[in-house]
């Protein structure tokens, strides 16, 4: 496998900075779908504002991607993840691994539903769980943790997890990944480290709201510890363990990405506290923010399954409703709550 190229499919900030890690140790094919943007990319040697290695060579080839590469990185976002997939699969075997770094949910609803339909877990999908709906790859895992794709390429000292029940797609992304300013742990509870990388972008929305609003540090501490509650809660709930909430994928990314502005998901609150509306703020933005669409679909899982998670919902009323940003935060402040932790 070694002389092989490594494949990352998706170049926007975070594809491209995977690509570069990985070309510390590996030559790399990175699939951008627009074939303009392939050649522009092989002519200035820039993708999503990032130098690219010299190890890096860009394709527009799907085919020629799976055929080359053994091991493949999908970096998508999760609204073409599906789509993505389901072109792949002709040139997919089940030789070929897959370690996605997508951090968002795939929501299917059947055309026609019953009239008693209601949403459940049945209808809302992880990206491990869609590579395993519509290709016949086999040795899935996934990469999360605090990886600001813009403090990535500046080469900045940082650490990932890999997480997979697989052990040799845990040492391989090891392998292929780690280097001497990027560490990268290993855990086999895929769900759990997915749903970590998931479920933070709804609290660095809550955290850029804060911000937004002009609120301090105390304010965001206490949106840090009840927000990782609200995500062990949640997590649990849809079938991770708490002990990957309490890693590098959970508590560690909910730091990063709750206390910088590189983060789109806070950028995205940021505007909301400072009065935009949702569609405003999205108008604004360049890149994804997957918190947004995570919230809508928290929001109907939580509301059919009966579960109360408190922040989601709160946000989904700021986004979706008309609650202003000023009126949740009352809101949050007198809802009464006095045990500290209670999922232990
Ligand atoms: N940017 C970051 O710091 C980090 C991002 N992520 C996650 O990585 C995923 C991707 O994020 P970014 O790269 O930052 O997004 P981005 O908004 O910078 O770029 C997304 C790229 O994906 C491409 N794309 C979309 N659908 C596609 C499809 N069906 N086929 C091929 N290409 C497609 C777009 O053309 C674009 O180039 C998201 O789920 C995000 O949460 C995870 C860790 C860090
Ligand atoms: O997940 C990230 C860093 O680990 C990036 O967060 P954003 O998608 O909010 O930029």
């Amino acid at each position: 496998m070694s002389n092989k190229p490594v494949g990352v499919v998706g170049a926007g900030s975070f594809g491209t900075a995977v690509a570069n890690l990985l070309a510390r140790n590996s030559d790399v094919l990175l699939y951008a779908r627009n074939a303009d943007t392939v050649n522009e990319m092989a002519t200035k040697r820039l993708s999503a504002g990032q130098q690219l290695h010299e190890r890096v060579t860009p394709t527009n080839s799907l085919e020629e991607i799976a055929t080359k590469c053994n091991v493949l990185f999908p970096v998508v976002p999760s609204s073409g993840f599906r789509d993505l997939m389901v072109s792949m699969s002709q040139y997919l075997r089940p030789y070929h691994m897959m370690i996605h770094g997508t951090k968002g949910l795939d929501l299917r609803i059947p055309e026609e539903k019953p009239h008693d339909f209601v949403l459940s877990q049945d209808h809302v999908f992880t990206m491990s769980e869609i590579i395993k709906q519509e290709t016949v790859v086999v040795r899935v895992g996934c990469l999360a943790g605090p990886n600001l794709a813009s403090e990535l390429s500046s080469g900045d000292p940082a650490a990932t997890v890999i997480a997979s029940p697989f052990n040799e797609v845990i040492e391989q992304g090891k392998t292929l990944l780690r280097s001497e300013n990027f560490q990268v742990y290993g855990n086999a509870d895929l769900r759990g480290v997915e749903l970590c990388g998931v479920l933070k972008n709804i609290i660095a929305v809550a955290s850029g709201i804060l911000a937004g609003l002009g609120l301090g540090e105390n304010s965001r501490g206490l949106l840090v510890s009840r927000g990782l509650v609200e995500m062990i809660y949640l997590g649990k709930a849809l079938g991770g363990e708490i002990s990957s909430f309490i890693g590098l994928a959970g508590i560690g990314d909910l730091v990063a990405t709750t206390s910088s502005a590189s983060s789109r998901n806070y950028t995205l609150g940021q505007k909301i506290g400072k009065g935009a509306t949702l569609e405003q703020a999205l108008g604004e933005m360049e890149e994804v923010a997957e918190g947004i669409n995570t919230i809508r679909i928290i929001h109907q899982l939580a509301e059919s399954q009966g579960i109360k998670p408190l922040i989601t919902e709160t946000l989904y009323k700021i986004l979706y409703e008309d609650m202003t940003a000023e009126k949740g935060v009352n809101y949050l402040m007198r809802y009464p709550s006095n045990i500290d932790i209670d999922f232990i």
